[in-house]
């Protein structure tokens, strides 16, 4: 193999995050047998099921972040990534589209972003 496409490659790798690898995990396991996999069956019933589950997973992560318990709010944090990848995987946007965003944001305030956002002129706020 050419040392560039070697050091491609190791770079690459270097760069996955475990959120890269479930996403390939899931994307692979589209179509397969639902009886097998978790993913297989959710994505085979449909946006709908798939944004319901996300919404009751947000849910219960907000709700062990108002009570308070964070050993509870670390598995339940775990399941909305998975359930927010199955949902970028039915609607085909991909991890690095995300990253990209994240980048692009990267070193900008939200509230400078938001000020610097043009009037809505139909809000009631100044
Ligand atoms: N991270 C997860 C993960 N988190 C949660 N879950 C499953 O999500 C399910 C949630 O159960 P619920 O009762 O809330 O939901 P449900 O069974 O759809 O019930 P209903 O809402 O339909 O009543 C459980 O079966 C969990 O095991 C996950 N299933 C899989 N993964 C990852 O995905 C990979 C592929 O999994 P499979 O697709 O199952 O091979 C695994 O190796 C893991 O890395």
């Amino acid at each position: 193999m050419a040392k560039e496409l070697l050091e491609d490659k190791l770079s690459q790798s270097a760069d996955e995050t475990i959120l890269d690898r479930l996403y390939n995990v899931v994307q692979a396991r589209k179509g397969s047998d639902p009886s097998l996999s978790h993913s297989a069956r959710l994505l085979s019933r449909g946006t709908y099921k798939i944004a319901q589950k996300f919404g009751e997973e947000a849910v219960e992560c907000l709700i062990e972040a108002v009570a308070g318990r964070k050993d509870l709010l670390v598995g339940e944090s775990a399941d909305v990534l998975y359930h927010l990848i199955v949902l970028w995987v039915d609607a085909g946007v991909t991890p690095d589209e995300v990253w990209a965003e994240l980048r692009r944001r990267e070193g900008t305030s939200g509230i400078a972003e938001k000020a610097s956002r043009p009037k809505d002129v139909f809000s009631k706020k100044d």
